[in-house]
């Protein structure tokens, strides 16, 4: 979605593991974004760091790997031995799972690994400092390699202590996970000229309406919100909402809409007539969805699970040169698939290249096209042209290291996680 002009290649002054020789016995860290749920619904995340494992592995390497998963702050980080199981069958070795990071036995495990040994440490967002960005905890982290690898594209727009706080401690590059996902989006930041360019934004995360929304209106033809992204355009335009779900924060993301809704802008909003809304009990739904007009408003106690497609903007999709899809527009999982359903349908019609990003959504729908390891990580890159995990690499490159303030732990979302 960025602009023509705004995008030079992203990776541009980047350090790539792919050119760099890896010596038996150096000690690695691979930074990671096994942000998948325990079950292994969607395993791309982990699938794209085996190409860089099993390199680092074959040339004797001893292999670190650290990821995030979850969040500290709700209680949903959880251990990752699932991940390492994963691991050990895909790269047919033994990966080892240490489920400290930070402690002294982990330095231990991480000095005691033998040269093409590869293992799995704890979850980096066990410990608060990880999404606060802190230098002490990054610091226990730098112990665990010499050099770090970055993968894990969908934490690249975080600035947190295993990506961008170890690079101030230790010499870094990026993983060939990394290098790809970034390549492989360049289409849809450059689409074909004349493309008619078109933007789903739902789910329930503020990049989607931060980022996301507010740079497809003034670069797309057309803008479908959906999720938490619909709710925060019906409540700006002052529709009741009762017990809808307007996400972690609801007064930015009602400021950048409303501020999208003031301005002139290049894409036509969707807007429909009708949503689905059901009975909700703290966000659980508890009865039957129904039609409500949007006009007529949504009482209390309910909530909107579901919208439909204008059939004006299902053939406008369908005829799109060039579409993304960022956030599941409906409760999908509840079975709330009107819209989710329709859009695929139009999207798996075009004639261009439609895309899906992010953890949830390519989990959650059914969609046999292309698909990005990244949400807000792609959004933000597609936006601006870099995310700050590339920017940290860059500057590590040129030789900045530990001698500064830690940069802001999420310079798009002010630290808070969603
Ligand atoms: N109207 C809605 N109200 C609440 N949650 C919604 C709504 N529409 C979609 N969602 C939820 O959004 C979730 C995905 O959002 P998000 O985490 O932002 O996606 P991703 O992980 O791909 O970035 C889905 O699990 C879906 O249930
Ligand atoms: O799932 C992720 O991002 P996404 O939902 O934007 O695809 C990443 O793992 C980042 O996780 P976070 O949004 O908890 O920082």
């Amino acid at each position: 979605m960025a602009s023509d002009s705004g995008w030079t290649d992203p990776l541009g002054g980047v350090p790539l593991l792919s050119a760099r020789q890896v010596t038996p016995g150096e000690r690695w860290i691979l930074s990671a974004g096994f942000n998948v749920d325990a079950a292994l619904t969607s395993t791309g995340r982990i699938d794209s760091e085996l190409a860089d494992l099993r390199r680092l592995s074959d040339a004797g390497a001893r292999v670190a790997v650290l990821s995030h998963q979850g969040s500290h702050r709700d209680g949903t980080a959880t251990a990752l031995g699932h991940v390492a199981g994963h691991l050990s069958r895909r790269l047919d070795r033994q990966v080892r799972y240490v489920p400290e990071n930070a402690s002294d036995a982990a330095v231990r495990a991480a000095e005691a690994l033998a040269p093409g040994e590869i293992a799995v440490f704890g979850n980096t967002r066990h410990h608060a400092g990880e999404e606060r960005n802190d230098p002490e905890l990054a610091r226990r982290f730098a112990l665990l390699g010499n050099a770090v690898a970055v993968g894990g594209f969908s934490k690249a727009h975080r600035a947190h202590a295993s990506n961008t706080g170890v690079l101030r401690l230790l010499p870094g590059c990026a993983a060939r996970s990394l290098e790809q996902e970034i390549r492989f989006l360049a289409p849809w930041a450059r689409p074909p000229q004349g493309a008619f360019r078109a933007a789903v934004l739902g789910g329930r995360k503020p990049e989607k309406t931060l980022v996301g929304l507010v740079h497809a209106m003034h670069t797309c033809d057309l803008v479908v919100p959906g999720g938490v992204v619909l709710n925060t355009v019906l409540r700006a335009r002052g529709h009741d909402l009762g017990a809808s779900d307007l996400g972690s924060k609801p007064d930015a993301c009602l400021e950048a809409v409303r501020g999208v809704l003031d301005a002139p802008a290049k894409a036509r909003l969707h807007v429909p007539r009708t949503v689905w809304v059901a009975p909700v009990d703290e966000g659980r739904i508890v009865g039957e969805a129904r039609p409500v007009a949007v006009v007529d408003g949504v009482s209390a106690g309910h909530a909107v699970v579901d919208f439909d497609l204008e059939p004006w903007a299902a053939e406008s999709l369908a005829g799109a040169g060039s579409a993304v899809l960022a956030g599941t527009p409906s409760r999908y999982l509840d079975g709330q698939t009107r819209s989710a359903d329709a859009v695929l349908s139009a999207l798996s019609r075009t004639s261009g290249a439609a895309l899906l990003l992010g953890g949830d959504t390519v989990a959650e729908l059914p969609w046999p096209g292309p698909v990005s390891t990244g949400g807000g990580s792609a959004l933000q890159l597609l936006a601006t042209g870099t995310c700050a995990v590339l920017d940290a690499l860059r500057d590590n490159a040129r030789g900045a290291r530990d001698d500064g303030p830690a940069p802001a732990p999420d310079d798009v979302m002010d630290g808070v996680s969603t």
